[in-house]
């Protein structure tokens, strides 16, 4: 077991994939503050340059626009930096350059929820996600469970049921750890 300073001077990026509300970002965070490094949220790195939040952002150029401004951060950011820690919006893996370049450049961690935990959280994000609007509890089942096709494959993979950030963020590192052993392999 290494400890969380060798851990960070590893130099690959650790990107956070899962569905939306899963946590990326708020554990990203807890995550960086561990490891003592960078933190980026490409959510936030859109939402800061067109100035409006990315319900906003649907509505005024449409999801077209942002999905391609979400690979253009991805490609650049995964291509010209290290050491990052990089939490991705719920959808961006649907894109295969996206988990092309991140799959090759990053570590991938996927951070899986079971749907009941995942229900309990929905009135923390309902307003602030575009793509979860105006659908039937049903329909927003059914997208949970289809999508979670779309995250494999990763380097590893986190179930946070129950999990605090804190915890999750070591479980986290746990599981890099175990990418540190056997650094090819996808799941
Ligand atoms: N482990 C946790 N326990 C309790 N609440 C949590 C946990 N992780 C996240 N949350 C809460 O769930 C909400 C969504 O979290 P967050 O924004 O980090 O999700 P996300 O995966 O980044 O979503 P998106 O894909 O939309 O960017 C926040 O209000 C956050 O405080
Ligand atoms: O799952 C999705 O498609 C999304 C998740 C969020 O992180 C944002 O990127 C946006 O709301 C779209
Ligand atoms: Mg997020």
């Amino acid at each position: 077991m290494i400890s969380n300073e060798e851990l960070a001077q590893k130099d690959k990026n650790i990107v956070l994939i899962g569905f939306m509300g899963v946590g990326k970002t708020t554990i990203g965070q807890h995550l960086a503050k561990k490891l003592d490094r960078e933190f980026i949220d490409i959510d936030a790195q859109i939402e800061q340059k067109y100035g409006m939040p990315v319900t906003q952002i649907f509505k005024s150029v449409g999801e077209k626009e942002f999905r391609q401004m979400e690979k253009d951060y991805i490609l650049n950011v995964c291509s010209d930096s290290k050491f990052k820690i990089i939490s991705l919006g719920g959808g961006a893996f649907l894109q295969e350059e996206i988990k092309n370049i991140c799959l090759s450049t990053s570590n991938v961690i996927y951070l899986n929820i079971s749907w009941e935990t995942w229900k309990r959280r929905l009135h923390l994000i309902i307003d602030s996600r575009p793509i979860l609007q105006n659908k039937s509890m049903d329909e927003i089942e059914a997208l949970f469970y289809t999508r979670q096709n779309s995250y494999s494959p990763n380097h590893a993979s986190v179930n946070i049921d129950g999990l605090g950030f804190e915890e999750a963020a070591d479980h986290i590192i746990h599981s890099l750890n175990l990418i540190a052993d056997r650094p090819d392999e996808l799941y």
